[in-house]
């Protein structure tokens, strides 16, 4: 099902959250919405649900206007970060919530009830642990429970607030990788929300980069790293140096972006070594440039001549090879 939002805006009070967004979602798409915090992504994402209506704009499912349509018609379903499971409930009770709850006609029996519960704790691959209460699980395995919770009313679009946002480094990974496999296995519309972009760039088909409740580019992972629409977009989805030259203003460059020497070099600039970070494959180097306010960060392969037996306070020659500004 396809998501239209069509010229969207949103105060509180004399806050303006959102700016006349426009958005086009296909059908079966994973959509990430990235920005920092308070640039209205929830907002939206609850605009999406029917949990807020916008003051402007309206939102189309399918070619159908459904900004007038209560949450409960709108047929989505959420995953927020902190939409905790029913605690008195077994993890069983909670997947077949939406199902029990359905009007009369709807419902399906009990044993249907039991079949479509087993079938979702074994898409999530938690079957195993469907007579335990929600305290006695992981956050991960809770997010689960909490997807197949919100996937049991089958419903053709998903939102997904920060879903992983509270969970260590490794299990948001391998969350977020299961997610984009059952992406592929189920016919859905997904939105997310992050300010992750190492977590957008994994996931989404294509990136809403946000700032200050208006869109600033949207693209797939690769056309907002590579082509980025403003020095907004730059600096948010990597890492970024700021390189001053005096009247002729700045350029920005990737830390990966550069040329280092041990020798003085044409078109090199000498910087005095601060810090050495071997970190796996590569190895990032802190530079001190004279004149400059900030200093710069390296990244370069870690057998990278320019490494060998190379210490704090030597000196090195830099090139910017990449370069925006
Ligand atoms: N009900 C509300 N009343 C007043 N202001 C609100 C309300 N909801 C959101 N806001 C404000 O609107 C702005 C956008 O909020 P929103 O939650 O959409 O941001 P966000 O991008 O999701 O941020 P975060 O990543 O921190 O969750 C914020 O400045 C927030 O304080």
């Amino acid at each position: 099902m396809s998501i239209e939002i069509r010229n969207v805006s949103k105060r509180f009070g004399a806050f303006q959250a959102l700016d006349e967004i426009n958005l086009d979602i296909r059908s079966g798409e994973l959509v990430a919405l990235l920005g920092p915090s308070g640039c209205g992504k929830t907002t939206l994402l609850r605009i999406i649900a029917g949990l807020e209506t916008p003051d402007v704009g309206s939102i189309v499912f399918h070619g159908e206007d459904v900004s007038g349509h209560d949450v409960r018609d709108r047929n989505v379903g959420f995953v927020f970060q902190h939409y905790a499971l029913f605690r008195h409930m077994t993890v069983f009770d909670n997947v077949a919530f939406g199902l029990r709850m359905k009007p009369k006609k709807e419902r399906p029996s009990e044993a249907q009830i039991k079949d479509q519960v087993h079938e979702l704790l074994g898409m999530v691959q938690l079957d195993w642990l469907a007579d335990r209460y929600p305290e006695q699980l992981s956050g991960g395995q809770r997010q689960r429970i909490a997807l197949a919770r919100a996937l049991a009313v089958e419903p053709k679009i998903l939102l997904l607030d920060e879903p992983f946002g509270a969970l260590d480094a490794k299990v948001r990974k391998e969350l977020r990788r299961w997610l984009a496999r059952l992406h592929e296995e189920i016919n859905l519309t997904s939105v997310f929300v992050t300010h992750d972009q190492e977590e957008a760039m994994e996931v989404a088909d294509r990136i809403v980069v946000m700032n200050k409740g208006v869109v600033e580019q949207i693209g797939s992972p690769g056309e907002v790293y590579e082509q980025p629409a403003s020095d907004f977009v730059y600096h948010f989805l990597g890492d970024s140096n700021r390189l001053h030259l005096g009247e002729e203003g700045h350029i920005l460059f990737r830390p990966h972006e550069v040329s280092l020497s041990r020798e003085a070099l044409p078109g090199h600039l000498p910087a005095e070594v601060r810090d050495i970070r071997p970190l796996g494959a590569i190895t990032r180097i802190t530079l001190r440039v004279e004149g400059q306010g900030e200093p710069l960060e390296a990244e370069v392969v870690k057998s990278h001549p320019s490494l060998l037996g190379l210490q704090r306070g030597a000196r090195l020659y830099f090139q910017p090879s990449g370069r925006r500004g």
